[in-house]
């Protein structure tokens, strides 16, 4: 099990004169805390108050940076440490809303009986009009059966459910769309491909989270294969679409050719071997693949990549370097090649920190917070339901991925998930290229 990021707010009063902040500031430092979001709660004549966030890497940290704060003295006090990680999650994330006010009889009888028979009917002789007259095309299942949360391993989807909760905030906030979790009480891939067929009909689109390999695979296929509307693993291509967006952004800034670089994916398990896929469909011609599991190899080298010994011989022969494995601290700095391109992309903890890397002497080097699909996902939904599409191809994944690049700054990987031009900028691009077919 992966160590977790302690992540609380201080409230702090300080006298107000010059200087007292960046005592605390030094304090936090000194600790080796790290500084997040600073919210100004009091400005008053003699003293000031504050609400810091600050992220420690465990408990003891936390409890020396406050011990550091305290020792300050000279009227800086301590009033509260909170925890509002868990308080943002009290009572949920998502709640399932009405559009519409009820105030009236007249109200009633549109929105619920008898006028909504008319609409039922309607429907009924025209299928196709229930993408009008239903929230059935602005929906996404977010389906999950919990066994590869984040880089926590299986801790079932009961303990998922903020991870697709967040998943569902991020798809009503980027791009309108309603996502609803759906979490499924078996692993077994022909019970999931069964739930899915049975429930698919309430959306217009299934997304499938955090569910583990190499089962993800089959469950995939098979959906794709047998139902009409779009299917995506979002850990396989939604995280493909945005690392080949980070690739692509590097190796401009580096001028470097991405079709002829050797690029190297540690962890070949649902993200690394859609990087893999995603990279060799660009036309990459040197994509290898290593992981610890022979047949997550085997898996690689029947859809055409190549395999090399051990994680030093890959951090040797390549210059861009992808690593998903769920390990933190795997990649250690010493094995950095000056001038690489590292993206460790696992969450919570990456294989290496980008700081690490770059003081290692890596050109370019990024984390999952960063190289996250939350670039992708939504914009890719909300594309292809737009589009009407029956599936999600490659060439609109890759759609995807340039839309990504075209709309990132000079000398940054990725663009910032919370400028909503980018979603939207993706969702034009994938609906484009899906009515190109
Ligand atoms: N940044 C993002 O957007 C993003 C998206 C998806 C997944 N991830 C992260 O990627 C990680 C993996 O997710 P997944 O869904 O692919 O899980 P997964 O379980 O399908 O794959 C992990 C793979 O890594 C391999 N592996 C583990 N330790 C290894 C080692 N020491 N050397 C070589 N291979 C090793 C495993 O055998 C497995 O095949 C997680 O931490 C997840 O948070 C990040
Ligand atoms: O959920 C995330 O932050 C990204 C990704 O889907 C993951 O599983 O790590
Ligand atoms: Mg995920």
């Amino acid at each position: 099990m992966q160590k977790q990021h302690i992540i609380r707010n201080i409230i702090v009063e300080t006298p107000s004169k010059p200087g007292n902040f960046a005592k605390v500031a030094t304090a936090i430092g000194l600790g080796e805390g790290d500084i997040g979001d600073i919210t100004t709660l009091k400005s008053g004549a003699l003293t000031t108050l504050r609400d810091i966030t600050i992220t420690c890497k465990s408990i003891e940290q936390l409890d020396q940076v406050i011990a550091n704060i305290e020792e300050i003295g000279n009227g800086v006090k301590i009033h509260a440490v909170t925890d509002d990680v868990l308080n943002a999650h009290e009572g949920g994330k998502i709640a399932m809303k009405s559009r519409l006010d009820v105030r009236s009889l007249g109200d009633l009888q549109r929105i619920y009986t008898p006028g909504v028979a008319s609409v039922c009917m309607e429907i009924y002789n025209h299928p196709e009009k229930a993408n009008y007259f239903t929230s059935i095309g602005n929906s996404v299942a977010i389906v999950t059966d919990g066994t590869a949360i984040l880089g926590l391993g299986n801790i079932g989807p009961v303990a998922g459910m903020p991870v697709m909760e967040g998943k569902a905030v991020l798809l009503d906030q980027f791009v309108g769309l309603s996502g609803i979790p759906i979490l499924l009480n078996t692993s077994d891939p022909d019970e999931i491909v069964e739930t899915v067929k049975h429930i698919h009909k309430g959306f217009g689109a299934i997304l499938l989270e955090d569910i583990g390999s190499p089962h993800c695979f089959e469950i995939e296929e098979r959906l794709k294969e047998e139902l009409p509307i779009p299917v995506m693993h979002d850990d396989q291509h939604g995280t493909a679409v945005v690392a080949l967006a980070a690739i692509l952004s590097a190796c401009k800034a580096t001028n470097v050719d991405v079709k002829k670089a050797k690029i190297g994916q540690i962890g070949l398990g649902a993200a690394g071997l859609a990087i893999c896929r995603m990279l060799m469909a660009y036309g990459v011609e040197d994509v290898y693949g290593l992981d610890r599991q022979e047949e997550a190899q085997n898996r690689l080298l029947k859809h055409g990549g190549k395999t090399i010994g051990s994680l030093e011989e890959m951090m040797e022969t390549c210059d861009i370097i992808v690593a998903t494995t769920g390990v933190s601290g795997l990649i250690k700095p010493e094995m950095v090649r000056k001038g690489q391109i590292i993206l460790a992309l696992s969450n919570p903890n990456p294989e290496i920190l980008p700081s690490e890397a770059i003081a290692a002497g890596a050109a370019f080097a990024a984390d999952g917070r960063s190289v996250n699909n939350v670039i992708g996902f939504p914009g890719i939904f909300k594309g292809a339901l737009d589009a009407g599409a029956s599936a999600i191809t490659y060439p609109m994944l890759i759609a995807a991925a340039q839309a990504i690049v075209g709309h990132t700054k000079p000398g940054e990987l990725i663009p910032n998930p919370l400028d909503p031009t980018v979603h939207q900028l993706v969702a034009r691009a994938v609906e484009e290229a899906a009515n190109k077919k």
